[in-house]
């Protein structure tokens, strides 16, 4: 069972041993449990140990036959970078506008005292120790249906097993949280024995290849939440407003309901979205029997040792049928000033968030194409320097919602999306990622994205509206983003 791990100095050590030493767990866990009871508080212990390097979605598939409990997949196979999640050690729950704040504080406070071990210094440097995964309501003003239930308006989770990956190296992180009562020695067992089994899963699931996603069995049917003509009508009454002085940009979106006689798959899902948009964030987050899931371009923000990168993404063409067309389409965008204008919003709104958080801010001096499999959009890349002091979610609190998934100037287009949109968006174009030790993290924007729930998917899309806006383009520019999962889930092959 050995081969699951590399043969690092730590194993070498501990050769012929299970792969969790025992009795260097139980020690850790007592030592966890004394400071418990002298500070009279619990104590995160987590440990992180290198793994050989495993394919994201085997270990997602294989978490699955543990056992224990809520998974969670967040990969981008362009950077070989993988975080596949499994149960709760504990959950940051937070709710209200302050969602954000209070969520990094409660991190803060769970950091303190904790027991870190990395058994090796062969480890993925950016996710080893303590690392939460979740995401972010979208707004939490607007009133919430029973659609979203099980998402609260703040969720960060410490998964008890995670697995995670950069290019070169993996590792497997277990995180436990310690009462001054525990059974330690209970405690100690279980957890030998999780990492014994997923080791064995992996080992028997190891060479099969990830096998092609059942084919679909019946027809997959979809219906608009609100008739294509009425969102038409919203994107009209839209421009009216913004011709009218009352903002610059809002960004509408729809919802569109899938069903199909057969449970969806959500590996197969997963797999798809993977293979087909390799430069995307493919992430899926499980709430009981709900899968929240995506597959989209837009990062909200990446840190890593102070440097943050972002970027401004708005504006969108479809992508040619022939080359020539895709790149004169391509041009096209890039010289259309209703594009231009709605992406400029984007990229000055950013700036000005950053400023305040950032040593440095720097803006790359114009736009360029983003192309995906059936869209391409106007991207520009930002960077700066985070003053000390400062994590990922205050970067997050200062940029979300920008406005290429909320509108500008900020408030009056978040009350028009409030009064006019008609749609429960839950953590659809919300902030979505994983947050680490040392203010190091990463969050994109969950577009290209559906709540899956067994046979029942409700997917979401939405489109920049400004002056010059056209609804029957904008329609036709959400069914392209709507593609990403419905293709995904097997529809539309
Ligand atoms: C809102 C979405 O996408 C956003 C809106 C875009 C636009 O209006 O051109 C482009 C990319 C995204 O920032 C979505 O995919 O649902």
């Amino acid at each position: 069972m050995d081969i699951t791990f590399t043969d690092n100095a730590y194993n070498t050590k501990h050769a012929g041993s299970p792969l969790y030493d025992r009795d260097h767990l139980l020690t850790t866990f007592q030592q966890a449990r004394e400071r418990a009871s002298q500070l009279e508080r619990q104590i995160l212990v987590s440990i992180t140990l290198p793994m050989t390097a495993h394919d994201p979605q085997v270990v997602f598939r294989m978490f699955q036959h543990l056992d224990l409990g809520n998974r969670f997949f967040w990969a981008r196979a362009a950077d070989k970078r993988a975080l596949v999640g499994i149960g709760e050690a504990t959950v940051i729950e937070t709710a209200g506008p302050e969602r954000v704040t209070t969520a990094a504080t409660a991190w803060r406070e769970l950091r303190q005292h904790a027991i870190i071990e990395k058994i090796s210094s062969d480890l993925p440097p950016y996710t080893s120790g303590p690392v939460l995964l979740g995401g972010f309501m979208f707004d939490t003003l607007t009133p919430h249906t029973d659609l979203w239930e099980g998402f609260p308006d703040g969720l960060l989770i410490l998964p008890h097993l995670l697995f995670h990956a950069d290019e070169d190296k993996a590792a497997l992180t277990i995180n436990a949280l310690i009462d001054a009562d525990d059974d330690v020695e209970q405690r100690t067992d279980r957890v030998v024995e999780t990492v014994r089994c997923l080791a064995q899963a992996l080992q028997s699931g190891i060479d099969q290849p990830v096998e092609e996603a059942a084919q679909r069995s019946g027809e997959m049917r979809t219906q608009d939440i609100l008739p294509a003509e009425r969102w038409k009508e919203q994107v009209a009454q839209a421009v009216k407003k913004i011709r009218a002085g009352a903002f610059e940009k809002v960004v509408l979106a729809r919802g569109v309901q899938v069903e199909q006689e057969e449970k969806f798959d959500i590996d197969g899902t997963l797999r798809r979205l993977s293979q087909s948009y390799p430069s995307a964030y493919v992430f899926a987050i499980q709430r009981g029997t709900r899968y929240f899931m995506g597959a989209t371009p837009e990062r909200l923000v990446c840190s890593e040792d102070g440097e943050i990168q972002t970027m401004a993404l708005a504006g969108s063409a479809p992508r040619g049928t022939s080359e020539e067309e895709d790149r004169r389409f391509g041009e096209e965008l890039l010289k259309s000033e209703k594009n231009q204008g709605e992406h400029n919003f984007v990229v000055t709104t950013i700036r000005d968030a950053l400023s305040s958080l950032c040593s440095r801010v720097w803006v790359a001096d114009a736009p360029r194409l983003l192309k995906l499999k059936n869209i391409q959009h106007l991207e520009t890349p930002i960077m700066g320097n985070l003053k000390p002091g400062h994590s990922i979610l205050e970067a997050i609190e200062d940029l979300h919602p920008t406005p290429a998934v909320g509108g500008y100037p900020r408030l009056p287009a978040l009350d028009a999306i409030r009064e006019d949109e008609q749609l429960d968006r839950g953590w659809y174009a919300g902030p979505i990622g994983w947050i680490g030790t040392g203010g190091n993290g990463e969050f994109a924007v969950a577009l290209r994205s559906g709540l899956v729930d067994g046979k029942r998917a409700t997917l979401f899309a939405g489109c920049g509206i400004v002056a010059d806006s056209d609804p029957e383009s904008e329609y036709q520019e959400s069914c392209l983003k709507l593609q990403v999962m419905l293709r995904g889930l097997g529809g539309e092959l």
